[in-house]
Protein backbone atom coordinates (compact mmCIF):
# COMPACT_ATOMS: atom_id res chain seq x y z
CA UNK A 1 0.00 0.00 0.00
CA UNK A 2 1.38 3.15 -1.03
CA UNK A 3 -0.62 5.93 1.21
CA UNK A 4 -0.49 9.85 1.71
CA UNK A 5 -0.39 11.65 5.63
CA UNK A 6 -1.22 14.58 4.69
CA UNK A 7 -1.36 16.15 8.14
CA UNK A 8 1.11 18.89 8.28
CA UNK A 9 0.04 21.39 4.91
CA UNK A 10 -2.93 22.85 6.78
CA UNK A 11 -2.16 26.90 6.32
CA UNK A 12 -1.42 26.87 10.24
CA UNK A 13 1.11 23.67 9.62
CA UNK A 14 -0.19 21.93 12.79
CA UNK A 15 -2.97 19.21 12.77
CA UNK A 16 -4.85 17.61 10.18
CA UNK A 17 -6.07 19.93 7.80
CA UNK A 18 -9.74 18.18 7.36
CA UNK A 19 -11.23 21.26 6.41
CA UNK A 20 -8.88 23.27 4.10
CA UNK A 21 -7.86 20.46 2.39
CA UNK A 22 -11.23 18.62 1.37
CA UNK A 23 -12.00 21.85 -0.08
CA UNK A 24 -9.33 22.58 -1.90
CA UNK A 25 -9.78 18.90 -3.65
CA UNK A 26 -13.52 19.73 -4.30
CA UNK A 27 -12.98 22.54 -6.24
CA UNK A 28 -10.03 21.37 -8.19
CA UNK A 29 -11.82 17.63 -8.99
CA UNK A 30 -13.37 18.82 -12.14
CA UNK A 31 -9.71 20.41 -13.44
CA UNK A 32 -7.43 17.39 -12.22
CA UNK A 33 -10.02 14.85 -13.93
CA UNK A 34 -9.85 17.11 -16.92
CA UNK A 35 -5.95 17.25 -16.83
CA UNK A 36 -6.23 13.08 -16.38
CA UNK A 37 -8.47 13.07 -19.80
CA UNK A 38 -6.06 15.01 -21.18
CA UNK A 39 -3.10 13.11 -20.79
CA UNK A 40 -4.98 10.26 -21.73
CA UNK A 41 -6.41 11.58 -24.85
CA UNK A 42 -2.67 12.80 -25.64
CA UNK A 43 -1.50 9.02 -25.07
CA UNK A 44 -2.43 8.06 -28.43
CA UNK A 45 0.13 10.33 -29.85
CA UNK A 46 3.93 8.98 -29.79
CA UNK A 47 5.19 12.88 -30.11
CA UNK A 48 3.44 13.64 -27.06
CA UNK A 49 6.08 10.85 -24.95
CA UNK A 50 3.48 9.28 -23.08
CA UNK A 51 4.47 5.99 -23.53
CA UNK A 52 5.75 5.58 -20.15
CA UNK A 53 2.27 5.47 -18.94
CA UNK A 54 2.57 1.81 -20.84
CA UNK A 55 5.43 0.68 -19.76
CA UNK A 56 3.27 -0.87 -16.96
CA UNK A 57 1.50 -3.42 -19.36
CA UNK A 58 4.58 -4.60 -21.21
CA UNK A 59 5.06 -7.91 -20.19
CA UNK A 60 6.53 -8.80 -23.51
CA UNK A 61 9.55 -6.77 -23.53
CA UNK A 62 9.97 -8.07 -19.75
CA UNK A 63 10.29 -11.42 -20.86
CA UNK A 64 13.07 -10.82 -23.65
CA UNK A 65 15.05 -9.04 -21.03
CA UNK A 66 14.52 -12.20 -18.52
CA UNK A 67 15.82 -14.46 -21.16
CA UNK A 68 18.66 -12.28 -22.05
CA UNK A 69 19.51 -12.17 -18.48
CA UNK A 70 19.60 -15.55 -17.86
CA UNK A 71 21.90 -16.35 -21.76
CA UNK A 72 24.42 -14.44 -19.44
CA UNK A 73 25.22 -16.59 -16.62
CA UNK A 74 29.07 -15.69 -16.91
CA UNK A 75 28.35 -12.29 -15.66
CA UNK A 76 29.80 -10.66 -12.42
CA UNK A 77 29.90 -7.13 -13.16
CA UNK A 78 27.74 -5.39 -15.22
CA UNK A 79 29.07 -1.52 -16.36
CA UNK A 80 26.30 0.67 -17.11
CA UNK A 81 27.82 3.26 -19.72
CA UNK A 82 24.63 5.91 -19.46
CA UNK A 83 24.03 9.50 -17.79
CA UNK A 84 20.64 11.42 -16.59
CA UNK A 85 17.19 8.95 -16.88
CA UNK A 86 19.53 6.53 -18.51
CA UNK A 87 21.83 5.83 -15.46
CA UNK A 88 19.51 7.41 -12.38
CA UNK A 89 16.71 5.16 -12.62
CA UNK A 90 18.67 1.46 -12.26
CA UNK A 91 20.92 3.50 -9.77
CA UNK A 92 17.86 4.08 -7.26
CA UNK A 93 16.68 0.81 -7.89
CA UNK A 94 19.45 -1.38 -7.98
CA UNK A 95 20.40 0.70 -4.89
CA UNK A 96 17.18 -0.40 -2.66
CA UNK A 97 16.87 -3.74 -4.29
CA UNK A 98 19.49 -5.07 -5.58
CA UNK A 99 20.55 -8.10 -3.96
CA UNK A 100 23.77 -9.03 -6.22
CA UNK A 101 25.79 -11.12 -6.77
CA UNK A 102 26.33 -9.68 -10.32
CA UNK A 103 27.99 -5.76 -9.21
CA UNK A 104 26.47 -3.23 -10.75
CA UNK A 105 28.37 -0.05 -12.13
CA UNK A 106 27.36 3.46 -13.47
CA UNK A 107 29.62 5.76 -15.39
CA UNK A 108 27.72 8.55 -15.53
CA UNK A 109 30.32 11.27 -16.06
CA UNK A 110 34.17 11.77 -17.61
CA UNK A 111 35.58 12.40 -13.98
CA UNK A 112 39.16 9.74 -15.18
CA UNK A 113 40.08 9.46 -12.23
CA UNK A 114 36.74 7.35 -11.06
CA UNK A 115 36.36 5.38 -14.55
CA UNK A 116 40.82 4.32 -14.68
CA UNK A 117 39.56 2.83 -11.48
CA UNK A 118 36.81 1.07 -12.29
CA UNK A 119 38.62 -0.20 -15.70
CA UNK A 120 41.58 -1.45 -13.31
CA UNK A 121 39.16 -3.56 -10.78
CA UNK A 122 37.05 -5.16 -13.82
CA UNK A 123 37.98 -9.06 -15.48
CA UNK A 124 37.23 -8.11 -19.06
CA UNK A 125 35.94 -11.83 -19.35
CA UNK A 126 33.31 -11.38 -16.69
CA UNK A 127 31.94 -7.64 -17.47
CA UNK A 128 29.25 -7.00 -19.44
CA UNK A 129 29.12 -3.03 -20.76
CA UNK A 130 25.25 -1.70 -21.02
CA UNK A 131 25.73 1.20 -23.26
CA UNK A 132 22.26 3.22 -23.07
CA UNK A 133 21.08 6.19 -24.52
CA UNK A 134 18.31 7.00 -26.19
CA UNK A 135 19.68 9.72 -28.66
CA UNK A 136 22.36 7.58 -29.42
CA UNK A 137 24.67 10.07 -29.18
CA UNK A 138 25.62 11.54 -26.19
CA UNK A 139 28.44 12.92 -25.50
CA UNK A 140 29.69 11.81 -22.10
CA UNK A 141 27.91 8.24 -23.02
CA UNK A 142 29.65 7.78 -26.30
CA UNK A 143 33.11 9.02 -24.88
CA UNK A 144 32.83 5.91 -21.97
CA UNK A 145 31.72 3.70 -24.90
CA UNK A 146 34.96 4.27 -26.88
CA UNK A 147 36.71 3.57 -23.63
CA UNK A 148 35.19 0.20 -22.91
CA UNK A 149 35.12 -0.90 -26.55
CA UNK A 150 39.05 -0.56 -26.87
CA UNK A 151 39.06 -2.43 -23.30
CA UNK A 152 37.18 -5.25 -24.17
CA UNK A 153 40.01 -5.78 -27.25
CA UNK A 154 41.32 -8.24 -24.62
CA UNK A 155 37.95 -10.18 -24.47
CA UNK A 156 38.24 -13.75 -26.28
CA UNK A 157 34.51 -12.20 -28.20
CA UNK A 158 33.97 -8.50 -27.21
CA UNK A 159 30.32 -8.79 -28.53
CA UNK A 160 29.41 -10.49 -26.16
CA UNK A 161 30.67 -7.82 -23.68
CA UNK A 162 28.01 -5.28 -24.88
CA UNK A 163 24.47 -5.10 -25.09
CA UNK A 164 22.94 -1.88 -26.82
CA UNK A 165 19.92 0.16 -25.12
CA UNK A 166 19.05 2.85 -27.75
CA UNK A 167 16.53 4.15 -30.13
CA UNK A 168 15.40 1.95 -32.53
CA UNK A 169 16.15 4.24 -35.45
CA UNK A 170 18.17 7.39 -34.27
CA UNK A 171 21.65 8.02 -33.34
CA UNK A 172 24.74 6.57 -33.58
CA UNK A 173 24.51 3.07 -31.82
CA UNK A 174 21.62 1.77 -33.55
CA UNK A 175 23.43 1.03 -37.44
CA UNK A 176 26.80 0.48 -34.93
CA UNK A 177 25.24 -2.33 -33.04
CA UNK A 178 23.46 -3.85 -36.38
CA UNK A 179 26.51 -3.76 -37.89
CA UNK A 180 28.52 -5.51 -35.57
CA UNK A 181 26.00 -8.19 -34.57
CA UNK A 182 25.45 -7.11 -31.10
CA UNK A 183 22.49 -7.63 -28.74
CA UNK A 184 20.22 -4.51 -28.85
CA UNK A 185 16.89 -3.43 -26.65
CA UNK A 186 14.64 -0.22 -27.94
CA UNK A 187 14.16 2.72 -26.01
CA UNK A 188 10.05 3.28 -27.16
CA UNK A 189 10.48 6.51 -29.29
CA UNK A 190 7.11 7.45 -26.98
CA UNK A 191 9.55 7.47 -23.45
CA UNK A 192 11.26 10.09 -22.58
CA UNK A 193 14.74 9.28 -20.79
CA UNK A 194 13.68 10.47 -17.20
CA UNK A 195 10.41 8.23 -17.73
CA UNK A 196 12.16 5.23 -18.92
CA UNK A 197 12.58 3.44 -16.06
CA UNK A 198 10.42 0.86 -16.15
CA UNK A 199 11.76 0.22 -19.95
CA UNK A 200 14.90 -2.22 -20.89
CA UNK A 201 16.46 1.29 -19.68
CA UNK A 202 15.97 -0.05 -15.78
CA UNK A 203 14.62 -3.59 -16.30
CA UNK A 204 17.88 -4.61 -17.77
CA UNK A 205 20.72 -3.32 -15.84
CA UNK A 206 18.16 -4.77 -12.53
CA UNK A 207 17.23 -8.11 -14.57
CA UNK A 208 21.11 -8.33 -13.74
CA UNK A 209 20.98 -7.30 -10.41
CA UNK A 210 18.07 -9.04 -9.22
CA UNK A 211 15.39 -7.19 -8.81
CA UNK A 212 11.78 -8.87 -8.75
CA UNK A 213 10.65 -7.25 -12.13
CA UNK A 214 7.53 -8.60 -12.23
CA UNK A 215 6.21 -6.92 -8.81
CA UNK A 216 7.86 -3.50 -9.97
CA UNK A 217 5.85 -3.41 -12.85
CA UNK A 218 3.17 -4.94 -11.09
CA UNK A 219 3.33 -1.46 -8.44
CA UNK A 220 3.76 0.50 -11.48
CA UNK A 221 0.61 -0.63 -12.52
CA UNK A 222 -1.68 0.10 -9.12
CA UNK A 223 -0.49 3.39 -9.78
CA UNK A 224 -1.69 3.69 -13.24
CA UNK A 225 -4.80 2.16 -11.92
CA UNK A 226 -5.21 5.13 -9.13
CA UNK A 227 -4.22 8.05 -11.72
CA UNK A 228 -6.94 6.86 -13.83
CA UNK A 229 -9.84 7.33 -11.20
CA UNK A 230 -11.62 10.36 -10.25
CA UNK A 231 -9.92 12.82 -7.72
CA UNK A 232 -11.10 11.32 -4.58
CA UNK A 233 -9.10 8.58 -5.31
CA UNK A 234 -6.36 9.88 -7.02
CA UNK A 235 -3.07 9.82 -5.19
CA UNK A 236 -0.75 11.24 -8.23
CA UNK A 237 -3.49 14.35 -8.53
CA UNK A 238 -3.67 15.18 -5.43
CA UNK A 239 -0.14 15.37 -4.57
CA UNK A 240 0.45 17.14 -7.57
CA UNK A 241 -2.58 19.30 -6.05
CA UNK A 242 -0.55 20.08 -3.05
CA UNK A 243 2.30 21.08 -5.20
CA UNK A 244 0.90 22.89 -7.07
CA UNK A 245 -1.13 24.90 -4.49
CA UNK A 246 2.25 25.74 -2.66
CA UNK A 247 4.20 26.46 -5.51
CA UNK A 248 1.12 29.45 -5.69
CA UNK A 249 1.77 30.90 -2.36
CA UNK A 250 5.70 31.15 -3.94
CA UNK A 251 7.04 27.68 -2.32
CA UNK A 252 9.72 27.34 -5.32
CA UNK A 253 11.51 24.19 -3.46
CA UNK A 254 10.39 20.76 -3.08
CA UNK A 255 12.52 18.50 -0.60
CA UNK A 256 12.45 15.10 -1.22
CA UNK A 257 13.26 12.96 2.11
CA UNK A 258 13.51 9.36 2.03
CA UNK A 259 14.28 7.92 5.55
CA UNK A 260 15.59 5.06 4.01
CA UNK A 261 19.53 4.57 3.32
CA UNK A 262 18.85 2.11 0.24
CA UNK A 263 16.31 5.00 -1.08
CA UNK A 264 19.32 7.29 -1.51
CA UNK A 265 19.65 7.85 -5.05
CA UNK A 266 15.84 8.06 -5.31
CA UNK A 267 16.06 12.13 -4.84
CA UNK A 268 18.45 12.29 -7.72
CA UNK A 269 16.08 10.42 -9.92
CA UNK A 270 13.27 12.38 -8.51
CA UNK A 271 15.58 15.93 -8.89
CA UNK A 272 15.91 15.14 -13.07
CA UNK A 273 12.36 13.94 -13.55
CA UNK A 274 11.16 17.25 -11.55
CA UNK A 275 13.39 19.71 -12.65
CA UNK A 276 14.18 19.09 -16.30
CA UNK A 277 9.77 18.16 -16.43
CA UNK A 278 8.77 21.23 -14.60
CA UNK A 279 11.46 24.31 -15.20
CA UNK A 280 10.04 25.66 -18.29
CA UNK A 281 10.53 28.91 -20.49
CA UNK A 282 7.41 28.91 -22.31
CA UNK A 283 4.06 27.26 -21.86
CA UNK A 284 1.78 25.34 -24.33
CA UNK A 285 0.58 28.67 -26.51
CA UNK A 286 4.11 29.94 -26.88
CA UNK A 287 4.14 32.38 -23.93
CA UNK A 288 6.94 32.83 -21.64
CA UNK A 289 5.72 31.91 -18.12
CA UNK A 290 9.79 30.40 -16.59
CA UNK A 291 7.27 27.83 -14.56
CA UNK A 292 9.44 25.28 -12.00
CA UNK A 293 10.26 24.46 -8.77
CA UNK A 294 13.47 23.10 -7.60
CA UNK A 295 13.48 20.08 -6.09
CA UNK A 296 16.58 18.87 -3.63
CA UNK A 297 17.84 15.91 -2.33
CA UNK A 298 17.91 15.19 1.60
CA UNK A 299 18.16 12.05 3.20
CA UNK A 300 16.38 11.40 6.55
CA UNK A 301 17.41 10.11 9.51
CA UNK A 302 21.05 12.04 8.19
CA UNK A 303 19.85 15.35 7.45
CA UNK A 304 18.34 16.36 10.24
CA UNK A 305 21.90 16.94 11.49
CA UNK A 306 22.47 19.25 8.30
CA UNK A 307 19.66 20.60 6.27
CA UNK A 308 16.82 20.51 8.66
CA UNK A 309 18.51 23.74 10.62
CA UNK A 310 17.46 25.26 7.17
CA UNK A 311 14.12 24.37 6.53
CA UNK A 312 13.43 24.66 10.63
CA UNK A 313 14.47 28.64 10.63
CA UNK A 314 15.56 29.32 7.20
CA UNK A 315 13.16 31.21 4.71
CA UNK A 316 9.41 29.74 4.18
CA UNK A 317 10.11 28.87 0.90
CA UNK A 318 9.71 25.31 0.09
CA UNK A 319 7.65 21.94 0.54
CA UNK A 320 9.25 19.01 2.31
CA UNK A 321 8.17 15.36 1.37
CA UNK A 322 8.95 12.79 3.33
CA UNK A 323 8.98 8.92 2.47
CA UNK A 324 8.21 6.68 5.30
CA UNK A 325 8.50 2.72 5.29
CA UNK A 326 5.49 1.42 7.58
CA UNK A 327 7.37 -2.49 8.07
CA UNK A 328 11.33 -3.09 7.90
CA UNK A 329 12.24 -6.37 6.17
CA UNK A 330 13.87 -6.81 9.16
CA UNK A 331 14.92 -5.17 12.17
CA UNK A 332 17.71 -4.70 14.57
CA UNK A 333 17.46 -5.29 18.77
CA UNK A 334 19.69 -2.06 20.27
CA UNK A 335 21.07 -4.02 23.60
CA UNK A 336 21.73 -3.12 26.98
CA UNK A 337 25.27 -2.02 27.78
CA UNK A 338 26.81 -2.08 31.51
CA UNK A 339 28.30 1.74 32.22
CA UNK A 340 25.93 3.50 29.46
CA UNK A 341 22.52 3.32 31.44
CA UNK A 342 22.51 7.07 30.47
CA UNK A 343 21.11 5.34 27.31
CA UNK A 344 18.64 3.26 28.42
CA UNK A 345 15.48 4.59 26.58
CA UNK A 346 17.04 2.74 23.74
CA UNK A 347 18.21 -0.93 25.67
CA UNK A 348 15.62 -3.16 23.80
CA UNK A 349 14.18 -1.14 21.17
CA UNK A 350 15.19 -1.12 17.40
CA UNK A 351 16.57 0.42 14.83
CA UNK A 352 13.42 0.85 13.07
CA UNK A 353 11.59 2.16 15.95
CA UNK A 354 14.18 4.68 16.34
CA UNK A 355 13.75 5.82 12.53
CA UNK A 356 9.93 5.90 12.52
CA UNK A 357 10.29 8.22 15.77
CA UNK A 358 12.99 10.35 14.29
CA UNK A 359 10.67 10.68 11.14
CA UNK A 360 7.65 11.60 12.80
CA UNK A 361 9.33 14.08 14.68
CA UNK A 362 10.92 15.48 12.17
CA UNK A 363 7.87 15.93 10.21
CA UNK A 364 6.06 17.90 13.41
CA UNK A 365 8.93 19.71 14.71
CA UNK A 366 9.05 21.21 11.04
CA UNK A 367 4.60 21.52 11.15
CA UNK A 368 5.32 23.77 14.45
CA UNK A 369 7.59 26.13 12.32
CA UNK A 370 4.76 26.32 10.00
CA UNK A 371 6.75 24.27 7.23
CA UNK A 372 4.83 22.44 5.71
CA UNK A 373 5.24 18.79 4.66
CA UNK A 374 3.48 15.44 3.60
CA UNK A 375 4.56 11.89 4.15
CA UNK A 376 4.65 9.54 1.20
CA UNK A 377 4.10 5.68 3.41
CA UNK A 378 5.20 2.71 2.01
CA UNK A 379 3.71 -0.09 3.51
CA UNK A 380 7.72 -1.91 3.40
CA UNK A 381 10.67 -1.80 0.46
CA UNK A 382 9.94 -4.06 -1.93
CA UNK A 383 10.02 -4.14 -5.76
CA UNK A 384 5.80 -3.30 -5.82
CA UNK A 385 5.75 -0.60 -3.45
CA UNK A 386 8.36 1.28 -5.46
CA UNK A 387 7.38 0.44 -8.79
CA UNK A 388 4.41 2.23 -7.37
CA UNK A 389 5.93 5.15 -6.00
CA UNK A 390 7.97 5.76 -9.10
CA UNK A 391 5.16 5.11 -11.42
CA UNK A 392 3.45 7.68 -8.74
CA UNK A 393 5.44 10.50 -8.94
CA UNK A 394 5.92 10.46 -12.79
CA UNK A 395 2.04 10.56 -12.83
CA UNK A 396 2.64 13.39 -10.02
CA UNK A 397 4.83 15.28 -12.73
CA UNK A 398 2.72 14.59 -16.01
CA UNK A 399 -0.56 16.12 -13.37
CA UNK A 400 1.82 19.21 -12.76
CA UNK A 401 2.81 19.89 -16.43
CA UNK A 402 -1.28 20.18 -16.96
CA UNK A 403 -2.17 22.25 -14.19
CA UNK A 404 0.92 24.62 -15.72
CA UNK A 405 -0.16 24.25 -18.69
CA UNK A 406 3.87 23.08 -20.02
CA UNK A 407 5.47 20.14 -21.86
CA UNK A 408 6.62 18.52 -19.03
CA UNK A 409 8.29 15.73 -21.52
CA UNK A 410 11.09 17.83 -23.45
CA UNK A 411 14.16 19.31 -22.60
CA UNK A 412 14.90 22.65 -24.65
CA UNK A 413 16.92 23.95 -22.06
CA UNK A 414 19.54 21.35 -22.18
CA UNK A 415 20.47 21.67 -25.77
CA UNK A 416 22.69 25.22 -25.89
CA UNK A 417 25.38 23.48 -23.33
CA UNK A 418 25.65 20.54 -25.91
CA UNK A 419 26.46 22.54 -28.75
CA UNK A 420 28.68 24.74 -26.95
CA UNK A 421 30.87 21.61 -25.75
CA UNK A 422 31.00 20.45 -29.24
CA UNK A 423 32.10 23.78 -30.54
CA UNK A 424 34.74 23.75 -27.45
CA UNK A 425 35.49 20.39 -29.04
CA UNK A 426 36.08 20.98 -32.29
CA UNK A 427 33.69 18.86 -34.04
CA UNK A 428 32.88 19.78 -37.11
CA UNK A 429 29.89 21.91 -38.61
CA UNK A 430 30.50 24.14 -35.14
CA UNK A 431 33.18 26.23 -36.07
CA UNK A 432 31.01 29.21 -36.19
CA UNK A 433 29.85 28.87 -32.85
CA UNK A 434 33.35 27.78 -31.88
CA UNK A 435 34.58 31.51 -32.84
CA UNK A 436 31.84 33.22 -30.89
CA UNK A 437 32.73 31.85 -27.97
CA UNK A 438 36.13 32.54 -28.56
CA UNK A 439 34.95 36.26 -29.46
CA UNK A 440 33.03 35.54 -25.74
CA UNK A 441 36.12 34.66 -23.80
CA UNK A 442 35.39 31.00 -23.88
CA UNK A 443 38.14 28.64 -25.18
O1 LIG B 1 19.67 8.80 -23.11
P1 LIG B 1 20.42 9.92 -23.75
O2 LIG B 1 19.88 10.31 -25.08
O3 LIG B 1 21.91 9.66 -23.78
O4 LIG B 1 20.19 11.23 -22.83
C1 LIG B 1 20.63 11.22 -21.50
C2 LIG B 1 20.09 12.48 -20.81
O5 LIG B 1 20.65 13.63 -21.43
C3 LIG B 1 19.79 14.49 -22.12
O6 LIG B 1 20.56 15.64 -22.43
C4 LIG B 1 18.58 14.93 -21.30
O7 LIG B 1 18.88 16.06 -20.51
C5 LIG B 1 18.08 13.87 -20.36
O8 LIG B 1 16.67 13.94 -20.31
C6 LIG B 1 18.56 12.50 -20.79
O9 LIG B 1 18.11 11.52 -19.87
Amino acid sequence: MLRVDLGNISPECVGPNGVAWTSSLTSYAQRLEAARDEILTRKSDPGAFLGWIDLPEDTETLRQVRRYREAQPWVEDLVVLGIGGSALGAQAVGAALGKGPVRLHFVDNVEPEPVLELLRSLNPEKTLVNVISKSGTTAETMAAFLVFRRWLERAENWQQHVVVTTDPSRGILRPYAAAEGLTAFDIPPSVGGRFSVLSPVGTLPLAFAGVDLENLLAGARKANEQARSEAARNLPAQTALVHHLFAQKGLNIVVLMPYSTRLRYLPDWFVQLHDESLGKLYNREGKEVRTGTTAVRAIGTTDQHAQVQLFREGPHDKLVVFVRLENPSEDLEIPAVKGLEGLDYLFGRTFFELLTAEAKATAHALAKAHQPNYTLLLERLDAYHLGWLLQHLMWQTAYLGELWNINAFDQPGVELGKEYTYALMGRKGYEKLAEELRAEGVG
